[in-house]
C-alpha cells in the first residue's frame, strides 16, 4: 500500500494530528493507499510558504529562466512517463491506452505549450496625445497574481490538474492545490518532479484531503489566496464562489455539462458513430465534455441507433494492466450507485434501454469494481431526469429530430453550456449551428480535439471564464498599465 502525504514546502509531509484517508482501487475496492488528510493548519503552511516563495528566488527569476525550468518539468514528466501512467491507472482504473495516448502526454504539454505562450505573447500599448504635443506612451506589463488556489476533479486528474498548474507557473505564481480525494497520486508525484528539476521549495504545494469542513474549504477561504481556479460539478462551484466572495478573490471555472451531440442526416456516418461513441463512452463516459444527450436527424434514426448499439456492445472490460481490456470501471462505488439510480429512473420514465442499464458479469478478482455497462437509451420525454440532469456515466439518450430550428432549441433546453459536437458535411450549416448553439466549445465533425492554444470554457452553470492561450495569461496575471509622459 502506497503512503501519499502532503507536499508542502519541497517536503512530503504527515497532516496534523497524522490524521489519513482510505483510497480504494475502482477496479476490485481494494484498499491501495493511504493519504495524509490536511488540516487548516497543514493548508495554513502551504499557503504561506507558497506566499513566502513569491517573496523568494520564484519570484526573482528571470522569465526567460522560468521558462526553461517549466520545460525541465515536462522533460522529467516524460521521462518518468511510465510512473505517471501507472499512478494514473490504479487511481482511476481506465485503460493503459487512454492514459498512454491521451491523459498523461497532455500533463506534459500542459507543461510546455504554456511557457511557449508566455515567452510569445506580446503586451498592448498605445501611444497617446497630450494638450502639449509631446504625448505619451501606455504601455501593459503583466505581473503574477500571487497564491493560487487549484481545486481539481478526479475524472481526468493529472490533465485537470496540470491544466492550471502548467499556466499558473508560466506566468510567475505559485500554487496550493487540491487534487480530489479519489485520485491524489499524480499531484504527489509531480512533487518529486519539481524538486529534481530545481523548482524551487513553495512553488507547489499539495494539500489532500475532502471538499466541505476539510482541505478543499481551508484553502478556499484562506485570506492568503489571491484566486481560485476549479474543475467540479457546478454545485461546489457555487459553494467556492462564496469562500471566494470573502475578499473579493478572482474565480476561474470549468464546471459541469449536459452536452449534446447533432447528427445530420449527411454526415459521413462511420465518423460520426465513431465519433459519438467516444463523446459518450470515453472513460466510462466520466468527461465533462461528453455527450449524454445525441440528435439524430431522422431518416439515419434507426440506422444510427443500431450501429452506436453494435458499438457500445463491442466494448472490453478489464483491468488497465490487461492490455486486451479496453474499458475501465468508474470512479467510486458511491459514483456507480449514483448513475445506477439513474439507470432505473429512465426506466421508470418510459425509456427503450437499447442496450446496457446493468453492471456486466466480472472474474471472481474484479467482480467488487465499480463496472458499469455502456448503457443506450431512446423514447424519453425531452423534459425526463437522464435526459436533462448530468449524469457522468457512460449513458446516453438519442432521439430523434426533423429540422436545424428544433434541433438548436433542443440542444438549447439546459442550464449547462459546456460543448457540443455536430456532424455534418455542409459545413455552411455547421457554422449557423455553431453560433446557435449557446455552449463554450463546438465540435464539428469532431470531438475532444484540443489545441492549448484556444479558449476553453463553458457558457451558463458550466462556467466561469476561459482558460487556454492568452485566455489563461488574463487569469493568471493582473495587466498593469503603465503611463510614460514623453
Ligand atoms: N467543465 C470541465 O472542464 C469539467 C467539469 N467536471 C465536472 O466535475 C464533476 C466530477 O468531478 P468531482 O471531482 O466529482 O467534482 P466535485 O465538485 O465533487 O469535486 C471537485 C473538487 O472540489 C473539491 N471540493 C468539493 N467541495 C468543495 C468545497 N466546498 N470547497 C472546496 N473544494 C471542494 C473536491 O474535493 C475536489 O477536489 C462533474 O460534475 C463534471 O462535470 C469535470 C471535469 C472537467
Ligand atoms: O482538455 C481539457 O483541457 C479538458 C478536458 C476535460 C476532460 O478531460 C474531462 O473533463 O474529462
Amino acid at each position: 500500500m502506497r503512503l501519499i502525504n502532503n507536499f508542502i514546502n519541497g517536503q512530503f509531509e504527515v497532516a496534523e494530528h497524522d490524521k489519513r484517508f482510505e483510497k480504494r482501487s475502482p477496479v476490485n475496492n481494494e484498499i491501495i493507499a493511504s493519504i495524509a488528510e490536511a488540516g487548516r493548519s497543514d493548508v495554513d503552511r502551504a499557503v504561506i510558504s507558497a506566499r513566502n516563495a513569491l517573496q523568494g528566488e520564484w519570484g526573482r527569476i528571470s522569465p526567460e529562466q522560468r521558462v526553461d525550468l517549466l520545460y525541465g518539468v515536462a522533460d522529467e514528466i516524460t521521462r518518468r512517463f511510465d510512473e505517471f501512467v501507472e499512478a494514473e491507472m490504479a487511481d482511476t482504473g481506465q485503460p493503459h491506452h487512454v492514459m498512454t495516448h491521451a491523459f498523461i502526454p497532455r500533463g506534459a504539454a500542459n507543461f510546455k505549450v504554456f511557457a511557449d505562450v508566455v515567452k510569445n505573447v506580446a503586451s498592448e500599448s498605445f501611444r497617446t496625445s497630450t494638450p502639449d504635443g509631446r504625448g505619451a506612451l501606455n504601455y501593459a506589463m503583466r505581473v503574477p497574481k500571487g497564491v493560487i488556489g487549484v481545486i481539481s476533479p478526479w475524472n481526468a486528474p493529472f490533465l485537470l490538474m496540470t491544466w492550471k498548474v502548467g499556466p499558473a507557473l508560466a506566468c510567475g505564481n505559485t500554487v496550493v492545490v487540491k487534487p480530489s480525494e479519489e485520485t491524489p497520486l499524480t499531484a504527489a508525484l509531480l512533487g518529486e518532479v519539481m524538486n529534481s528539476v530545481g523548482i524551487p521549495q513553495g512553488v507547489y504545494n499539495v494539500i489532500n484531503g475532502f471538499g466541505p469542513n476539510s482541505a478543499g474549504e481551508f484553502l478556499t477561504q484562506h485570506p492568503q489566496v489571491d484566486a481560485i481556479t476549479f474543475t467540479g460539478e457546478t454545485r461546489t462551484g457555487t459553494a467556492i464562489m462564496k469562500a471566494a466572495a470573502e475578499g473579493t478573490r478572482d474565480v476561474s471555472f470549468e464546471m459541469g455539462g449536459k452536452n449534446a451531440g447533432i447528427v445530420f442526416a449527411d454526415c459521413d456516418f462511420d465518423a460520426a458513430v465513431d465519433g459519438i461513441f467516444r463523446s459518450a463512452f470515453l472513460n466510462s463516459g466520466q468527461v465533462c465534455l461528453g455527450t449524454e444527450r445525441v440528435y439524430v436527424e431522422r431518416p439515419l434514426f434507426e440506422r444510427f441507433v443500431n450501429a452506436l448499439k453494435t458499438r457500445a456492445e463491442s466494448v472490453r472490460f478489464g483491468h488497465p494492466l490487461d492490455k486486451a481490456s479496453n474499458y475501465g470501471p468508474l470512479i467510486s462505488s458511491e459514483h456507480r450507485e449514483k448513475v445506477l439510480s439513474y439507470y432505473r429512473k429512465a426506466v421508470e420514465e418510459g425509456a427503450t434501454v437499447v442496450t446496457g442499464g446493468g453492471i456486466p458479469e466480472m472474474s471472481a478478482e474484479l467482480a467488487a469494481g465499480n463496472w458499469i455497462e455502456p448503457t443506450i437509451w431512446t423514447g424519453l420525454a425531452d423534459d425526463a431526469a437522464v435526459v436533462t440532469e448530468e449524469i457522468f456515466g457512460p449513458c446516453c439518450h438519442i432521439r430523434p429530430f426533423d429540422t436545424e430550428e428544433e434541433v438548436v432549441a433542443l440542444a438549447n433546453n439546459t442550464d449547462y453550456g459546456l460543448s457540443t459536437t455536430i456532424w455534418t458535411q455542409d459545413l455552411t450549416r455547421a457554422h449557423r449551428m455553431a453560433e446557435r448553439v449557446d455552449v463554450g466549445i463546438t465540435w464539428i465533425n469532431s470531438w475532444f480535439l484540443r489545441d492549448l492554444r484556444t479558449a476553453f470554457g463553458g457558457s451558463k452553470q458550466s462556467g466561469i471564464g476561459r482558460e487556454g492561450g492568452v485566455h489563461s495569461l488574463e487569469f493568471y496575471t493582473e495587466t498593469r498599465n503603465v503611463c510614460i509622459k514623453l
